[in-house]
């Protein structure tokens, strides 16, 4: 097995870092190979005696192996991960490319500890932060707070991020301006959880007790703030814990979180106590070696930089931001978290990218120290019986180096630096774990197991074979560790304002994956995660002795010996004796061989079942998310049906009452026609009479008036002696003229014939 070097198809570099022994009198199953090159690259491992399959030593290639005796900063300066730091800087006037750095290993094999360091040494994080900050120092904005810094930085995130200064997050975790950085901001106490319904009695400061909702965050120290004096405060102190515990019937525990204690606050004498408040983490509590300050990584010292830190966490394959600060409530039971997406946003349609997260503007390492403390309080720590805390979740530390041109101060770029502290792979049986702590288990087995995938198949791509598709889409985890690794293209630049066009072609993030191993911890566990992690493998089969020399020698197995043949005492003759011994050497050679494939058979088969797990698992989850989506689509469906017959029962009730109103006006119409009618009918009433009706029959209208019947009679009365008094007239005047009288005659006879036709005569 050559020395491995990395191939432009790897994803990974991967290292291995052996931690000391956790136990003692425990049979140790790995060993490190020494010699050329100086730094040991291999590492072999047998299965310990009791191994009943007698399965093959097999040996592992890494890009280097860090040895029990490894500090912190020699794995630190030993991994590469500085040049990853200064890819993120990026050269002279080059934007930068993202980094990742990822621990990987059997639960309590190491991985906190070499990411996120002890009580006593810093981890990988502290120690790149550390050295971000000494490269940038002289380059760093000035204030994250200024009003157009500030803008153009939130401008510049593609991502929907919430981003706020440093100072103004630590107050708002912290609140009533213990943060020291001025801008105080008093928290309004809320009344929740289990109260006293005693009255409470005055504790000595006479303040009554009212208990915020940050009291259910793990319970922690109380101490009197008021007291001037700090000889009396331990005393105080217990008075005021048992006050407390005296007035409200609650039972507050004494503790330290990272060795500081957190204390509550009372807000003025007069009213409220806030209880127990959290204490801001003092980058001088925290553990302060080693230091780098040999380490000067080269900036581009034409641009300006800000520094921008976001945590997040995978639980149970759902994204949790760490910043939100919703612990506290979360433990109240006051909310449920939000998980968050990792999506392609509008401003990011190249890549995807965590959306809504809150980002922390950090002015210095101390702040930047600061946010991780309190992202590490939110991260979600369990007790198992593997190790007592425990990483339940994958925590992933993003520190963002943003940087534009000093002088014209131009758009942002931006590359980020992402740090993954994995949680654990571990054996069910072996975590004693139950109920939603086993579950958390299987989450984090199989996207350990999908992780494992990836990585097998980015090793087989490398050897050159075959190119497989790394699948890294089956779960959250692989997603978010290979999404960048491969060249992406921008597609539509355009639709994007000029400050936030970026480039069309981002190289594909570098990355370190740094596999943890306890030499005498799990063999199980830690020869599964080194067979996938691994960058080059060897199975050497274990020779069984060659019983020709076994004979020779004169020790005989214990079966042959059994079966009383080839037994030196039993031969009668030196020539059958040396043929029976050709032929049982042959005989023997045949088994040993047949041994050797059987026990490359055995490993062949154990990869082969763990492929087929591993197929399984995916197929599973396929039609698992096939029934998903099948779901989705059927209540989309119903949705859009709905959706449709809602729209044309509208359509439908419009038109119905359209065409009602029409009928209505209609039937108005002709109500109006019958009514006029009506009244038509009415006046020829009101003039009354008797008329001919339409049947021929002789119709009788009543005479509501008498007073107009009798005004008609008058009237006809006196048309009638008119009448009579104009023909009067008429003979006269024929007497005294014949011939006029016969054009009266005439005359008289057409009027007569004019008026018979309904026509007034001329
Ligand atoms: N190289 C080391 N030197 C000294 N102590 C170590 C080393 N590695 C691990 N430890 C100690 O072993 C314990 C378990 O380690 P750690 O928490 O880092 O394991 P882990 O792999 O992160 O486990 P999990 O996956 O369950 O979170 C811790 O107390 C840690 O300080």
């Amino acid at each position: 097995m050559e020395k491995p070097s990395r191939p432009a198809s790897s994803l990974f570099e991967v290292y291995l870092r052996l931690r000391l022994p956790a136990g003692a009198g425990l049979q140790r199953f790995l060993e490190v190979e020494h010699g050329e090159p100086i730094n040991p690259t291999h590492i072999t491992i047998k299965p310990p005696a009791s191994d009943f399959r007698k399965r093959a030593v097999e040996r592992f290639a890494f890009t280097r192996v860090f040895e029990e005796e490894a500090t912190q900063l020699e794995v630190f300066e030993g991994t590469g991960v500085l040049p990853l730091i200064e890819g993120v800087l990026g050269s002279e006037r080059r934007e930068g490319r993202d980094a990742l750095v990822a621990t990987l290993g059997v639960t309590g094999s190491g991985k906190t500890h070499t990411i996120l360091g002890s009580k006593s040494q810093r981890g990988l994080i502290q120690l790149s932060l550390d050295v971000l900050y000494n490269a940038v120092a002289d380059h760093l904005i000035e204030r994250s707070d200024e009003p157009t810094t500030f803008a153009s930085l939130d401008a510049a995130d593609v991502s929907e991020a919430f981003v706020t200064p440093a100072s103004t997050f630590l107050d708002s975790i912290y609140g009533d301006g213990q943060s020291e950085r001025g801008h105080s901001r008093a928290t309004t106490p809320l009344l929740v959880g289990k109260q006293s319904t005693q009255p409470i009695p005055p504790n000595k400061f006479n303040v009554p007790f009212h208990i915020s909702s940050r009291n259910l965050y793990p319970a922690l120290s109380v101490q009197d703030n008021q007291s001037p004096s700090k000889t009396n405060t331990e005393s105080r102190r217990y008075d005021f814990i048992s006050n407390a515990e005296a007035a409200l019937g609650w039972t507050l525990k004494t503790t330290s979180f990272a060795n500081k204690e957190v204390f509550p606050t009372i807000k003025d004498s007069s009213s409220y106590i806030t209880l127990p408040k959290r204490h801001i983490p003092r980058p001088s509590g925290l553990p302060q070696i080693p230091t780098v300050p040999n380490v000067q990584l080269r900036s581009d010292k034409s641009a300006e930089y800000a520094i921008i830190v976001s945590m997040y966490e995978v639980y149970n394959d759902r994204i949790f931001d760490l910043l939100g600060g919703s612990s506290g409530q979360l433990k109240a039971g006051l909310q449920r978290r939000r998980a968050l997406l990792f999506k392609s946003t509008e401003q990011s349609p190249d890549r995807k990218v965590v959306a809504g997260l809150k980002k922390v503007i950090c002015g210095s390492f101390e702040e930047a120290i600061m946010v991780l403390e309190t992202g590490l309080m939110e991260r979600k720590v369990a007790g198992t019986g593997s190790n007592a805390v425990s990483s339940r979740s994958h925590g992933f530390f993003c520190v963002e180096v943003k940087k534009r041109d000093k002088a014209t101060k131009g758009p942002w770029s931006g590359s980020t630096l992402t740090v993954v502290d994995l949680a654990g792979s571990e054996r069910a049986r072996n975590a004693r774990t139950a109920g939603a702590t086993l579950a958390e288990a299987g989450k984090i087995n199989e996207s350990l197991m999908y992780l494992g995938q990836c990585m097998q198949l980015q090793s087989d791509n490398q050897d050159g074979n075959k190119q497989s598709v790394v699948p890294f889409r089956q779960c959250k985890l692989t997603e978010l560790l290979f999404s960048n690794s491969f060249p992406s293209i921008s597609t539509n630049t355009n639709h994007h304002p000029h400050h936030l066009r970026r480039p069309s072609h981002r190289a594909p993030q570098k990355a370190i994956m740094i596999v943890t191993a306890d030499p005498i911890g799990d063999f199980n566990a830690t020869s599964q995660i080194l067979r996938y992690s691994a960058l080059a493998r060897e199975v050497t089969v274990p020779r069984i002795p060659s019983v020709t020399s076994t004979i020779l020698s004169g020790t005989t197995p214990l079966s042959l010996q059994r079966s009383g043949r080839n037994s030196p005492t039993t031969n009668t003759s030196s020539s059958s004796s040396s043929s029976n011994a050709e032929e049982l050497a042959a005989l023997q050679q045949a088994i040993a061989r047949l041994t050797d494939d059987l026990d490359i058979a055995h490993v062949q088969l154990a990869e082969e079942t763990q492929r087929r797990r591993a197929a399984e698992h995916s197929w599973t989850a396929a039609t698992a998310q096939l029934a998903e989506l099948e779901a989705s689509v059927r209540e989309e469906c119903a949705d859009e049906m709905e959706h449709r017959v809602a729209a044309e029962r509208a359509r439908w009730m419009g038109a119905w009452a359209e065409e009602s109103g029409r009928s209505d006006a209609r039937w108005d119409a002709k109500l109006e026609i019958l009514t006029r009618g009506i009244e038509e009918g009415m006046d020829i009433e009101e003039v009354g009479g008797e008329g001919e009706g339409e049947d021929g029959g002789v119709q009788v209208y009543e005479d509501p008036e008498p007073r107009v019947e009798e005004r008609m009679r008058e009237l006809e009365a006196e048309n009638e002696r008119l009448r009579g008094r104009v023909e009067g007239l008429e003979r006269e005047r024929l007497v005294g003229s014949p011939v006029k009288g016969k054009k009266v005659r005439a005359l008289k006879a057409k009027k007569w014939g004019l008026e018979e036709m309904g026509l007034e005569s001329p």
